[in-house]
């Protein structure tokens, strides 16, 4: 799985300590690193996450991660690139459902909001879920597509 990443300064150091389980991580096979690459780089959140978010949508990445200071400017940005659905996910049940149900491509979080330890086992178990086109939610998301066509 090809991993977009990206993060301002408040998630700077988050995005790295991922980065590095990302690393050690068998089913991570490429990680695309959109920046911040210093915590001294005060970049604005936007440009980093649809960076990354675009990067989902020409087929470059299967998934991102993104981090802020809440994961939420993050997530609205990734939001607004045709295709892509993100999510602020800051418990296990969230993030798997996000991926589950929504067929969520982009996961953001908050690194003001969640400590890296949690993170890091949330990010390990995000990798492990799959959305299945032919369960019953795949109709539901479907809607949420011929919307955005339309
Ligand atoms: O959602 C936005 C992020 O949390 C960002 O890191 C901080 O944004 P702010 O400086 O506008 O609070």
């Amino acid at each position: 799985m090809r991993i977009a990443v990206a993060a301002d300064n408040a998630g700077y150091e988050l995005k790295s300590a991922l980065c590095e389980l990302l690393a050690q991580d068998p089913r991570v096979t490429g990680i695309r690193d959109h920046g911040v690459r210093d915590a001294a780089d005060d970049s604005p959140y936007p440009p980093l996450g649809i960076a990354a978010a675009e990067a989902v949508a020409r087929g470059e990445a299967d998934r991102a991660l993104l981090v802020c200071g809440t994961g939420i400017g993050m997530c609205i940005s990734a939001n607004k690139v045709p295709g892509i659905r993100a999510t602020v996910a800051h418990d296990a049940y969230s993030a798997e459902r996000s991926v589950k149900s929504n067929d969520c491509q982009v996961l953001a979080l908050g690194a003001r909001v969640i400590g890296p330890e949690l993170a890091k086992r949330i990010v390990s178990e995000w990798l492990g879920h799959h959305f299945d086109p032919a369960s019953a939610s795949a109709a539901k998301v479907a809607h949420i597509s011929a919307y955005e066509q339309s």
